[in-house]
């Protein structure tokens, strides 16, 4: 695929995205107001694919919508391409695509003419428009002359993410593109953002499937109650996984779970497997396994699972539900 980003200027910082101290506190009517960004710090490294993790209500539309300059923020700084959003906001909007969580398109418009009324908006000259082969990319071609409203959910998701692309923005936000989406055009909306990816386009993306995220992202932050609770490459990340699980099947029926001080947790399942969490920088495996035989127990069988994004994620976010 053809560079996207080509008709940018180089940017002044080597941050994608740079966001200082970013704060956001809503007014809320006859309450007590809210506060959904809370001194927020993170740079975005260009020709990544960055994933924005946390629970519901941690603060990623907040923090997009800023970028996006749908919402005013309280303080702080962010600046996208080396633009900042306050000095320079027609710079750093020319610098971003965002396909937001709402699908918004006029419903009698067809997608090339959603695309050229959008390219339109930006002022992407007659010559440099590509709607048809933005739609091909995103498989849409033979709807091209369809009514938008014919179109399926996530061909409408799909329209969004070409319609974000019109004026080739060198970052590409997406705020779960993929919610509601089966499976299969799932794979095809990452096939299309990676190859947008190699084509330099740097990638910022909010997602509520954490293995997706964990396959895609090169770098993932996680915010939780307006502030960032972790920020490394994925790799570091998921090692960062303290705990691990080791599903052990015993000789004979047990009616309940046997308890020992290097289990973290143990969960009896069908009568013989004993599911038991543990804490990697505390014990090893064959310490977990010794306390088991310890309890009279022989073992017939073991296997034990790799720490995920989801093992991180959960032990970072803890105790965040009902926000
Ligand atoms: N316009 C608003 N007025 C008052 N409070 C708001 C407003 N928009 C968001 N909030 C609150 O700010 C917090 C952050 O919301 P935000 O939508 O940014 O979270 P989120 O991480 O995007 O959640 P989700 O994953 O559910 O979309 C939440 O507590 C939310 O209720």
């Amino acid at each position: 695929m053809a560079r996207q980003a080509g008709a940018y200027r180089e940017p002044m910082t080597e941050a994608a995205i740079s966001i200082q101290g970013l704060c956001k506190t809503y007014a809320v009517k006859g309450g007590t107001a809210k506060r959904a960004l809370d001194g927020v710090t993170f740079d975005v490294p260009r020709g990544q694919i960055f994933g924005l993790l946390g629970p519901n209500g941690a603060g990623k539309s907040t923090l997009i919508n800023i970028l996006a300059g749908l919402v005013n923020k309280t303080s702080g700084t962010a600046s996208i391409w080396g633009f900042d959003i306050d000095q320079h906001p027609r710079n750093a909007k020319a610098s971003i695509g965002i396909v937001n969580q709402e699908i918004l398109f006029d419903p009698f418009f067809t997608p090339v003419e959603t695309l050229e009324i959008q390219a339109g908006l930006y002022g992407v000259p007659k010559k440099q428009r590509r709607s048809l082969e933005l739609l091909r990319a995103v498989h849409l071609e033979d709807k091209a002359n369809a009514y938008a409203r014919t179109l399926s959910g996530g061909m409408k998701r799909r329209l969004m993410v070409a319609k974000a692309m019109v004026h080739s923005p060198p970052v590409l936000v997406l705020d779960e593109p993929t919610a509601g989406v089966d499976i299969q055009l799932r794979q095809q909306l990452w096939e299309y953002v990676r190859a947008l990816n190699e084509g330099g386009v740097t990638v910022v993306l909010t997602t509520h499937y954490l293995e997706e995220a964990e396959q895609l992202c090169d770098r993932i932050a996680i915010i939780n109650h307006g502030r960032v609770v972790a920020n490394e490459p994925t790799r570091e990340l998921v090692g960062r996984a303290q705990e691990k699980v080791v599903a052990v099947t015993v000789d004979r029926d047990l009616t309940a779970a046997p308890t020992a001080p290097c289990f973290e947790k143990i969960v009896l399942k069908g009568g013989r497997v004993l599911e038991i969490t543990y804490s990697k920088d505390r014990v090893n495996a064959g310490q977990v396994l010794a306390a088991v035989q310890e309890q009279g127990l022989g073992i017939v069988d073991v296997s034990t699972r790799e720490a995920d994004l989801e093992d991180v994620f959960l032990s970072l976010t803890r105790g965040s539900a009902g926000n």
